[in-house]
């Protein structure tokens, strides 16, 4: 399989994409991004990185810092973590509050804003939000091995001022006692994670721990394979929220989006793959990144449900 030839198709049929969906405004410097841009990485388990379009504008990766999120928070407190947080798909939109009565302010999973946020909580390990944040920074620039990656502060500010449905999120949560520390520290916290600012090459190579099974290409071991597999699993049941099914479906392998519009997707011994197109569809996942991951899963045969020797990749 030609990965440069592919991706010279992949950017001009986006190109020719007339449906490319509706820019999030409900964080309103969101909203100031252009949405007739595209962008792809790949990055190979041999050690390629092959990219297309936009892949050096940096974006807002929002929801995908939950991965990495997730990732820190495992690494603290272990299988812990799910005494507060589930494994399950919610079927209902990223930042719903209707489960959380019913279920006791346990949110289904750390994909949706509720389980992030106690993620988040939890990061924070009773330290200021500064070091929480600087400890996320740090760790996904040794992922990415790029000192570059910077917190986009006019985006986290934009986020602290309108967030109100986080700021209820969290409180509810705190009624349960499954957020412990200050409402706010938390949600500073998680605000800055979600405006880390990346590019394609940079999520691509951030993710690529996802498929080398825990470890990092540079040596040494970011996760265990288990804890890997098991955030991969996360990510194909719930990364794409209540279009998780769908997402399945149509690309079949584990990926994560975010509302700028980025999607991190991992192909087990093969691939991680950052797209990003900042139109969205109705659930909140990039509609050109959707279709770009799509394409690329039919014409490499890339998937998890098929055996690899079917790849072509
Ligand atoms: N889906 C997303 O990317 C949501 C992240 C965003 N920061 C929020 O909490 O609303």
């Amino acid at each position: 399989m030609d990965l440069t030839a592919l991706i010279d198709d992949i950017v001009a049929a986006m190109a020719r994409e007339t449906e490319r969906g509706t820019v999030a405004s409900y964080i309103p410097e969101l909203a100031k991004v252009d949405a007739g841009q595209f962008g792809v990485a790949i990055a190979t388990a041999d050690g390629r990185l092959l990219t297309g379009g936009d892949a050096d504008t940096g974006f807002s990766i929002q929801s995908i810092s939950k991965v990495f999120a997730l990732t820190l928070a495992l690494g603290k407190v272990g299988d812990q973590l799910w005494d507060r947080v589930g494994r399950e798909p919610s079927g209902n939109a990223f930042n719903s509050i209707v489960q959380l009565e019913q279920e006791h302010g346990i949110p289904r999973n750390p994909f949706i804003n509720a389980g992030a946020i106690v993620v988040a909580d939890v990061n924070l390990g009773g330290h200021q939000p500064r070091v929480a944040i600087g400890e996320m920074l740090r760790f996904v620039r040794y992922l990415a091995g790029d000192d570059a990656i910077r917190i986009n502060e006019e985006v986290a500010a934009s986020e602290t001022a309108t967030g109100y449905r986080n700021m209820a999120l969290a409180n509810y949560m705190r009624a349960f006692n499954n957020v412990r520390h200050p409402v706010d520290l938390v949600l500073g916290s998680y605000f800055h994670q979600c405006a880390i600012e990346m590019n394609c090459r940079q999520l691509a190579l951030a993710g690529r721990y996802l498929m080398l099974d825990g470890r990092h290409p540079e040596g040494g071991r970011v996760v265990s394979p288990s804890r890997a597999r098991r955030i991969n699993a996360l990510m194909l049941t719930c990364g794409h929220y209540d279009a998780s099914g769908d997402f399945a479906f149509r690309v079949g392998i584990p990926g994560k989006s975010g509302v700028g519009g980025g999607i991190l997707a991992i192909v087990p011994g093969r691939a991680a793959i950052a797209v990003w197109s900042p139109g969205l569809n109705t659930s909140g996942n990039s509609a050109l990144g959707t279709k770009a991951l799509e394409m690329l899963a039919r014409r490499t045969g890339w998937s998890v449900f098929s055996p690899p020797e079917v790849h072509q990749g």
